[in-house]
């Protein structure tokens, strides 16, 4: 790495947050906050390209979650339970757990451990780990993982809540999708349906929730870049564009801007995670960008 600056650097965001900037000798950098334990950016060393998105006004300031790039949903996914939607670790401040600086590449972990502000939330005793690596090749690793450190099972739902940078959600499609179920989220209560076609393409509002997809997904840019998601421990996956009513009753969302992005969630929901005393959930998404 003659020459290279430092390949994690701690520092501030313009907004007085911490955050960390990871950069590996190809040129790929990813930025991550330690607000939420939130991945903002992955900017490819190859491509030159920011791949993930985030709102130009989305709010850098604590409790809110920013607006774009990877919230962490945790331990509710959605409304799936009890606790406010998508539970509280997007919502939290998280501490920098090790910093590993190899040949592999650049890799942080931020760690996220029960306080007495989420105890109250939710009565469980927990540490959740966010490992976030570029790797020599510019993919992508996030490795979420979760330990109950409590004395009683507890069990969760999840989702890395990722924003995918597109060129015009018009140009894209969702791959690896056909004949499996899914729970359609635009009705209530959801219902669950099969889906048909071999791609989701979008002309208006989607929100759904496949369950036990294939590991591998893609999000196709026609005429731009495909991103290939590949996940682990993760089973379902939601497709979310919020098309142009709900751009513009989110305060946090320009009115125009679903038509830069799409969300693709690997996630845990549809069987929820339980956890005995001292056992640990690991799972792990690689994007890589062609
Ligand atoms: O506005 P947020 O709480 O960040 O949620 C944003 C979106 O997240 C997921 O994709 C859900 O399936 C959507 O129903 C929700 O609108």
């Amino acid at each position: 790495m003659a020459g290279a600056a430092k390949p994690i650097v701690l520092t501030q965001s313009t907004e007085g947050l911490d955050k960390a900037v990871l950069k590996n000798a190809d040129g790929t950098t990813a930025e991550v906050y330690l607000h939420g334990g939130h991945v903002t950016s992955w900017v490819s060393g190859s491509k030159k390209e920011e791949l993930l998105f985030v709102s130009e006004k989305a709010i850098f300031k604590p409790p809110k979650a920013i607006r774009g790039g990877i919230p962490v949903c945790f331990p509710q996914f959605s409304d799936f339970g009890p606790l406010g939607q998508h539970g509280f670790a997007r919502n939290q401040l998280w501490a920098v757990d090790t910093l590993e600086e190899s040949l592999d590449g650049a890799t942080l972990t931020l760690l996220l451990r029960s306080g007495q502000e989420e105890l109250q939330k939710w009565p469980h005793k927990f540490e959740l780990r966010m490992r976030v690596q570029i790797a020599t090749n510019g993919n992508l690793v996030v490795q979420p993982s979760v330990k109950n450190i409590g004395i009683e099972d507890f069990t969760f739902t999840f989702a890395l809540h990722t924003y995918f940078a597109v060129s015009d959600i018009s140009n894209v499609e969702v791959t690896g999708v056909q004949g499996l179920e899914y729970l359609e989220s635009l009705v209530t209560p959801r219902r669950k349906e099969k889906e048909e076609r071999s791609a989701v393409d979008f002309k208006g509002e989607v929100d759904r929730i496949y369950l036990n997809t294939p590991d591998e997904l893609r999000i196709v840019d026609r005429g731009n870049r495909t991103i290939t998601l590949k996940k682990t421990g993760l089973p379902d996956a939601i497709v979310w564009n919020p098309w142009i009513e709900k751009a513009k009753a989110t305060a946090d969302l320009g009115d125009e801007e679903y038509h830069q992005f799409v969300c693709v969630e690997a996630a845990v929901v549809g069987d929820p995670v339980t956890l005995q005393p001292g056992q640990t959930w690991t799972a792990q998404q690689v994007l890589s960008v062609s």
